[in-house]
């Protein structure tokens, strides 16, 4: 099983924290959280507003199909979304930072503007922006301890977050069926770290182990699933590592809901490489012919991005991806 970390001890007692929180991410790169202070019913008003747009008809969600949307933002129905290339056999809604569209822009700036929210649901919106208010706060502690835990000044990665930062936010569901055991690929987060809230009782994702074996994560109740990005794997030079992960499809007649938050910079951040202390071994980055990672946050989320929606790529940008490894 996973390390389990309680945040409140690192109230009392930074230095085991820490020391717990770099050996996790690591050697594994992924744990669970406890302790993190955000409340029982607000895990609950996700996860029930989550199921609440689910179960609308087909014409209300796809309202908000992503396909509206030049900034990859809304509802990708079933079979919408390709990792590795191969169909995701998943639903689920794309939300981002609301901001104003980037006039001209080019490349990842593209990633920037409004989100849809749906006209069926609208308390939706409200849940979500106080959903980003806490889960931030949380990870931006996290960033504090690691940045500790490496060496380095507390507010190292504070300036890459503090201006316009891109967090993604992803409420999905995995039906369970027959025909498409892949409900997401193999693949690693391309920001900085990911806090994964997954329903009671739903199982499936599997995280890969230094020796290639999957582990099998389920749900602890209560618990984030914390893993880091391809990001801090470059700004530790791969002492810390982003573990690739997946999620096979449930059972069928059953289902598997989770929420990522992807906590990432501003879109032209780039994190700060760290000088590690010499007993901390900089492994290298791994180096993936089909996975290049760019230390500027938006050059790998327009990556990501693209070759994820491939269809929303070449409606709204004229573009045909590069194949390769993509689940956001
Ligand atoms: O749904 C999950 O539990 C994990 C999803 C995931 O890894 C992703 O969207 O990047
Ligand atoms: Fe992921």
């Amino acid at each position: 099983m996973l390390p389990v970390l309680d945040l409140s001890v690192a109230e009392r007692d930074p230095s085991s924290f820490r020391s717990a929180l770099r050996e996790a991410t690591h050697l594994y790169g992924f744990f669970y959280l406890t302790g993190h202070g955000v409340p029982n019913s607000d895990i609950a008003e996700v996860l029930d507003s989550a199921r609440e747009f689910f179960a609308l008809p087909q014409d209300a969600k796809d309202e908000i199909s992503q396909l509206n949307s030049p900034q990859f933002r809304g509802y990708t129905r079933l079979g919408g979304e390709l990792t590795n290339g191969t169909v995701d056999w998943r639903e689920q809604i794309d939300i981002g930072p609301e901001r104003e569209v980037v006039d001209g822009a080019e490349e990842y700036w593209n990633l920037q503007g409004p989100n849809q929210w749906p006209s069926a649901l609208p308390a939706l919106r409200s849940t979500f922006e106080k959903w980003d208010r806490s889960l931030s706060a949380v990870g931006l502690r996290l960033l504090r301890h690691w940045a500790v835990s490496l060496g380095a000044p507390e507010n190292t990665f504070d300036a890459a977050f503090a201006d316009k930062p891109a967090t993604l936010i992803k409420i999905v569901r995995y039906p369970g069926n027959e025909t498409n055991p892949q409900g997401v690929g193999a693949h690693k987060d391309s920001g900085v770290l990911t806090l994964l809230l997954v329903a009671p009782e739903s199982e499936g994702l599997q995280v890969e182990s230094e020796n290639g074996d999957w582990i099998d994560v389920p749900p602890l109740p209560g618990a984030f699933v914390v893993n880091i990005g391809e990001l801090l794997e470059i700004a530790t030079g791969g002492y810390l590592k982003a573990t690739r992960h997946r999620v096979s499809a449930p059972p069928p007649g059953t289902d598997r809901i989770s929420i990522p938050y992807f906590l990432n910079p501003a879109l032209d951040a780039t994190v700060p490489v760290l000088d590690l202390p010499p007993e901390l071994d900089r492994r290298g980055v791994d180096a993936d012919p089909n996975n290049p990672i760019f230390s500027t946050y938006g050059e790998n989320a327009w990556k990501s991005r693209t070759r994820a929606h491939p269809d929303v790529a070449e409606k709204w940008h004229g573009i045909v991806p590069t194949k390769g490894v993509a689940a956001q």
